[in-house]
């Protein structure tokens, strides 16, 4: 049994969970009509409505109490103070220094964070003005019109899913494409109708030496200097963000183009350091600021606010009591907001890579569900694609449903309908419909008693499926800032929770060397018999039909 079972708030939890497994939220809310108010929390910019949960005052109190338990709010501390509780890697996690507005000098290992900071922004503000004011000119001396940000992962998805949110701030001063994928098709697609004398690349990759990334940098390098026929060009047209300096210089770029990352920042985490140049070539600085300011802000509940009014503490304690006590298995992540597409996928890698984990930050094996899978997509395509499997399917999935007030792109009529969707599914799912109801509004309707036989079953609703809704008060980029670190925060809570390394990532590993072994034997065509028989069966198969 770990240590976290044996704490009197852990055993607590799991007598409640016994409980509330047979109580239905419908009654809870007619107990209670204060539920609203005692279950939701309300910033400047954004609300959290957590009452539709199996929750009531008692099991708030246990969560929290499992919170100071697990004394979250020391480790937040020492998150901020810059200690090293990335105990894995030997590392601090410090993304939040990225966004600290302030001059204060914040001394970690003799080294001043703070300044090394503030002189990338400088740096990246003046790279950022050279290339979207057209002073920044490649081979032929044209100006630059399109940057492709090779990257993947946390090289991608932040700085992807923020240039897709926002890009209605966009004044069109450069087009921003992104290439992840190893599969030549997304690179050809996106080269395709570029002319390489006005396109710049930016290669990121913190370790500069990811498999993907550098196929792609490579294509990307040639693509351009089989136009220019000068390899010079790659000085005009390659930079890169990096915390592996040397093998970019190796790699060929030069050494005034790359742009510092530290080892302090996590990939999934990096999308406020240089990581997210894309954004601001196509935002322009001032925006990327605001960026950094609403993360910065959220930061600052994060560590002011009591737990109890805390919008990434209680998002956490939610998820690990739907999943680690109720049993939950899984997690939707539904955008209500069109610019927040890819909301999803970003948050797949933030939550699963950092605490898909099931061995203890001491090492143990870990007897408990720790953190569910991520799916999801937008709201309204998925009500008409998976939408019948979270309102009658025997799994119960938890959903995060967020949306904002305003829309930034209003066009007439849209908006409210897409509300209204978005407020009735939470409804829907929470107080579901019973066979009863079904007969009397099939009656009232008219159907006779064969056909009201044959469908009331089909019809009924369970309801009690828990969610949160999350309503912004618009997507910009301050706000966009603040529900990334919220949920940057939440993944953070909930680690520390189920005593989980919540920054490293050691799962990828296995799969990446055997990928590089494999590639070496089908470049020499000499498979190994060490393969298990299906994966050499299946390696001959390839080679033989290729
Ligand atoms: O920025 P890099 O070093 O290329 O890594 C890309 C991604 O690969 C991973 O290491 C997973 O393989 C992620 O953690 C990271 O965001």
């Amino acid at each position: 049994m770990s240590s976290r079972q044996t704490l009197a708030s852990w055993k607590k939890l799991q007598l409640l969970a016994q409980d509330k497994k047979s109580q239905h939220m419908n009654t809870l809310f007619a107990q209670d009509s204060e539920r609203f108010n005692k279950f939701s929390i309300e910033l400047p910019n954004m609300l959290l409505d957590y009452s539709k949960n199996l929750i009531d005052t008692e099991t708030l109190d246990a969560l929290l109490a499992l919170a100071e338990e697990t004394k979250v709010c020391d480790w937040r501390a020492k998150m901020f103070a810059g200690e090293k509780i990335n105990k894995t890697e030997d590392r601090a996690v410090l993304h939040t220094a990225l966004r600290r507005q302030s001059d204060e000098a914040f001394i970690i290992e003799g080294e001043n964070v703070t300044e090394h900071v503030q002189n990338q922004l400088a740096e990246m503000e003046i790279f950022v003005n050279k290339v979207r004011q057209g002073h920044w000119l490649g081979y032929s001396g044209k100006r630059i019109t399109d940057i492709v940000n090779i990257g993947v992962g946390g090289s991608n998805l932040g700085p992807q899913m923020v240039t897709e949110a926002l890009k209605h701030y966009s004044d069109g001063s450069v087009n921003v494409h992104y290439v992840s994928n190893v599969d030549g098709a997304q690179i050809a697609e996106v080269l395709r109708p570029l002319e390489p004398e006005k396109v710049l690349f930016i290669v990121s990759s913190k370790t500069f030496t990811t498999t993907e990334t550098m196929t792609n940098a490579r294509t990307a390098i040639n693509w351009l200097t089989s136009a220019s026929f000068d390899e010079n060009s790659v000085a005009k047209h390659f930079v890169a963000v990096t915390a592996n300096k040397e093998n970019a210089m190796s790699f060929g770029i030069e050494e005034q183009n790359i742009f510092d990352m530290w080892d302090w920042v996590g990939g999934r985490f990096s999308l406020w350091s240089a990581i997210g140049l894309a954004i601001a070539l196509d935002l322009g600085f001032d925006k990327f600021e605001e960026l950094l300011a609403g993360a910065h802000d959220m930061d600052q509940h994060f560590i002011n606010a009591p737990l109890k009014e805390n919008f990434p503490a209680i998002l956490a304690l939610i998820s690990v009591w739907n999943t680690t006590f109720l049993g939950s298995q899984s997690q939707a992540i539904l955008p209500y907001d069109q610019t927040l597409h890819m909301l999803t996928a970003y948050l797949q890698q933030a939550e699963m890579e950092s605490n898909g984990k099931s061995v203890s930050w001491d090492g143990d094996e870990i007897d408990y569900a720790t953190v569910p899978s991520i799916w999801g997509e937008l709201g309204i395509n998925g009500q008409h694609a998976f939408y019948q499997y979270l309102h009658q399917s025997n799994n119960v999935v938890p959903a995060d449903f967020i949306g904002s007030v305003k829309s930034v792109t209003p066009v007439k009529g849209h908006h409210e309908t897409l509300m209204a969707n978005f407020f009735a599914q939470t409804q829907a799912l929470m107080v579901g419909v019973n066979e009863e109801q079904v007969r009397a509004d099939l009656k009232a309707k008219g159907r006779d008693a064969d056909y009201i036989d044959k469908v009331a079953p089909h019809k009924v609703h369970k309801g009690n499926r828990p969610t949160n809704t999350i309503l912004l008060k618009c997507i910009n980029p301050r706000n966009l800032g603040s529900l990334i670190a919220a949920y940057e925060h939440k993944i953070f809570v909930q680690g520390i929770i189920l005593q989980i390394c919540s920054f490293d990532q050691w799962g990828v590993e296995l799969g990446k060397g055997l990928a590089a072994e494999i590639q070496s034997e089908l470049q020499t065509d000499n498979i190994s018999a060490q393969h298990d028989c299906s994966t050499s069966s299946l390696l001959k198969f390839y080679q033989s039909a290729k």
